[in-house]
């Protein structure tokens, strides 16, 4: 369970970009995160692991106050959240293989890691989760040698290999063709099932949001106006979060489809 209390981001001294957010996120959940551009999306993502400090409020994971955690403890933390990113943020010259292995960096010894001396008991899962979303067969390519979708079921995977007890998505699909994206979608939301894991996807398509989450929650302006199922994401809870936003017929034609 991820629990957000008041949490507050002002980067320098201009105003808030989060204003006292409150989230609750239980297991197995897929949540996805609407909103229009610079509504705050990435910024709250990116505070629950502290890749950006939040200025104030907590953040509990399963009970763990991260907003306290000090440098050590939090790179201790950090491996308790999985990540997945719009880019992929793979090594191209490594293999699918050593890609997937680096999700394990935490866990296992430098050398070991610059060695490729990886645990048997990490090659087993590494092979069971690869097998899971059809790329064990790409184990030994490089990674530069796959397709966008090929390449974020790779992404994926390290984050699993994290054995995270959560996994965000900042824009997971934004790179991909709209079948594929769809296919990582559904990977997502299945994978949140199999595994009991919350998803939290920071996501501008709407369509995919509403067909592929438990929940939607719609940010305006740092705020979270909308929390709630996806069939509740009326035209009319549409333009109140996107309201003002130059696409936002596009947004609302998509919506109503
Ligand atoms: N490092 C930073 N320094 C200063 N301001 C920032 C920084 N990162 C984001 N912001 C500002 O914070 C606000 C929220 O940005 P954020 O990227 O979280 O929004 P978003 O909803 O994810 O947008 P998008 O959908 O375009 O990615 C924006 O006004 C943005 O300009």
């Amino acid at each position: 369970m991820l629990k957000i209390t008041s949490l507050v981001k002002r980067y320098g001294a201009g105003d808030p970009v989060l204003k006292d957010l409150d989230l609750e996120v239980p297991g197995e959940e897929v949540v996805s995160v609407i909103g229009s551009s610079g509504a705050g999306k990435s910024t709250l993502l990116r505070c629950i692991n502290r890749l950006v400090e939040p200025t104030s409020g907590k953040i509990f994971l399963n009970g763990t106050d991260f907003t306290s955690l000090g440098k050590r403890e939090l790179r201790v933390g950090r491996r308790r959240i999985g990540m997945v990113f719009q880019s992929f943020n793979l090594v191209d010259r490594l293999t699918v293989m050593e890609n997937v292995q680096s999700g394990r960096l935490g866990y296992i010894s430098t050398w070991a890691a610059l060695s490729r001396r990886y645990p048997k008991e990490d090659i087993r899962r590494a092979y069971e989760l690869m097998e899971r979303v059809g790329i064990a067969h790409y184990a030994n390519k490089r990674a530069d040698e796959l397709s966008g979708g090929e390449r974020q079921r790779v992404g994926v995977i390290r984050a699993l290999m994290q054995q995270p007890e959560i996994l965000l998505a900042d824009e997971p699909t934004a790179s991909l063709d709209p079948k594929t994206s769809e296919q990582i979608m559904t990977l997502l939301r299945d994978l949140a099932r199999e595994l009991k894991l919350p998803v939290i996807i920071n996501i501008h398509n709407v369509n995919e949001a509403k067909e592929f989450s438990d929940r939607i929650v719609g940010m305006r302006y740092g705020r979270i106006i909308f929390d709630d199922l996806p069939d509740a994401l009326t035209k009319d809870a549409m333009h109140e979060i996107y309201a003002g936003v130059p696409h936002e017929d596009r947004q609302m034609e998509g919506a109503a489809a």
